[in-house]
């Protein structure tokens, strides 16, 4: 028996989870999600030539990230049987000052990382909860944590910095970027899919549930919308992004809102839910004809456009656009109102191309290209757990078995 590589991935809506052979960079033996936590959590596992293998829906009232990580624990314990698990990655959101790379996980990781928990109150809790159950019940089964902060610790300092007092930034406060897992998996695909564009000035957009874009140059991150949290930015499904600093002091003043008030505000009741009073799903939204929910959507896309702008002035230009994450792989509207608000850089979508939704959408002759490309962030923490314990195809230790 080969044994595998388990993967959990916690997102803001969702726990996305993936069983890899050890020893070989294929696609995953099963890949699934439990979506829509809080709404409408439905689980589906597909294997690996896209059969259904498991399904499964619960009311939304009581079914949280705890039980969502559950129920994925006992689907991977049903799929593998006796099957080995050599080793579990995980997405761990915030990796603070001290990692700028994946790791091993141990008793004192996990306390320094659960410091952290305050800064991604949406992620970091639920990322680390999985791990502490698994070091519970199997505490000889490595754990390696991989950060979505990593990939932009490259940032050069000035792109790092706030305009506090410095002792603030010599205590970690600074601006570290998220999404970086799904940012490092793109960069990794664009030379195989997309070799025309894989060196030169990109603006990357992570649209899903959580949405963040980042300028990327020969695969390194230049800058990101994404700050000190995964609450700054862009507009997302339930937070509100980039928010002026003196509406919380005017929060705190009038509404006598602390931090723990203003904590659910700007992370669970903003965004495209605050904005629509409708839903932070945008396949809700798109569905609505309430005047609302354009006006949610009309905001979402209108701080892309900004932002990408932001993102161009980075990189001293830009050559492509890459859209990814839930809504930017599947949702042609958006990807649309985007483009049309970057014409003056120079982007054209085809309209066919964009409605089709896979690889490259702009027109003949757009001076800036745009394309589609499907994240894997399950992947990458699939190889970045099998390189760090010997594990990765071809390695010395597959080899010697062998
Ligand atoms: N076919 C679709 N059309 C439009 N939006 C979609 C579609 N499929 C998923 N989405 C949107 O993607 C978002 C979830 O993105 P995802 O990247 O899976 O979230 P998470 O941040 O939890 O990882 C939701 O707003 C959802 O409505
Ligand atoms: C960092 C973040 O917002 O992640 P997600 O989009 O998965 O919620
Ligand atoms: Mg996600």
């Amino acid at each position: 028996m080969q044994g595998c590589i388990a993967v959990l991935n916690a997102g803001s809506s969702s726990i996305k989870f993936a069983i890899y052979d050890a020893g070989a960079d294929a696609p995953a033996r099963f890949r699934g999600q439990i979506q829509s936590i809080g709404l409408k959590p439905e689980l589906l596992v597909r294997d690996r030539d896209g059969n259904e293998v498991l399904r499964g829906s619960w009311p939304a009232d009581g079914f949280d990230h705890d039980a969502a990580t559950q129920e994925i624990l006992q689907a991977g314990q049903t799929l593998l049987r006796h099957e080995p698990v050599l080793a579990v990655g995980h997405r761990v959101v915030h990796g603070g000052l001290d990692h700028a790379a994946p790791v091993r996980v141990d008793p004192a990781l996990i306390a320094s990382l659960a410091k952290l928990a305050p800064l991604a109150p949406l992620h970091q809790p639920h990322n680390l909860a999985p791990i502490r159950t698994i070091a519970a019940q199997v505490p000889d089964l490595p754990q390696v944590a991989c950060f979505d902060t990593a990939f932009h610790r490259c940032q050069a300092p000035v792109v790092q910095s706030f305009g506090l007092p410095r002792r603030f930034h010599d205590e970690g406060v600074r601006r570290y970027g998220f999404h970086g897992i799904s940012y490092e998996y793109i960069t990794s695909r664009l030379p195989d899919v997309a070799p025309a564009i894989a060196r030169g000035r990109l603006v990357i957009g992570h649209l899903g549930n959580g949405a963040s874009l980042c300028a990327v140059q020969d695969g390194r991150s230049v800058a990101s919308t994404m700050g000190f949290t995964a609450v700054d930015g862009l507009l997302m499904g339930t937070r509100c992004g980039a928010l002026d600093p003196g509406v919380l002091l005017y929060l705190m003043d009038t509404h006598g809102m602390d931090a723990r008030a203003i904590e659910d505000l700007i992370y669970r009741r903003s965004g495209l839910l605050g904005v629509s009073g409708i839903s932070p799903d945008m396949r809700s939204l798109r569905a609505s004809a309430a005047p609302e929910a354009a006006e949610a959507i009309a905001l979402f896309v209108h701080r892309i456009v900004r932002e990408i702008g932001s993102m161009a002035a980075a990189l001293g230009g830009i050559d492509a656009l890459v859209f990814t994450g839930g809504i930017g792989e599947n949702d042609a509207a958006t990807r649309a109102e985007v483009a049309r608000g970057c014409a003056w850089l120079g982007l054209t979508l085809d309209p066919e191309r964009n409605a089709a939704g896979g690889g490259c959408i702009s027109a003949e002759g757009s001076r800036v290209a745009a394309w589609v490309v499907a994240t894997d962030e399950e992947r990458m923490i699939a190889r970045h757990t099998a390189a760090l314990l010997g594990l990765a195809a071809g390695t010395e230790r597959q080899q010697q078995e062998e």
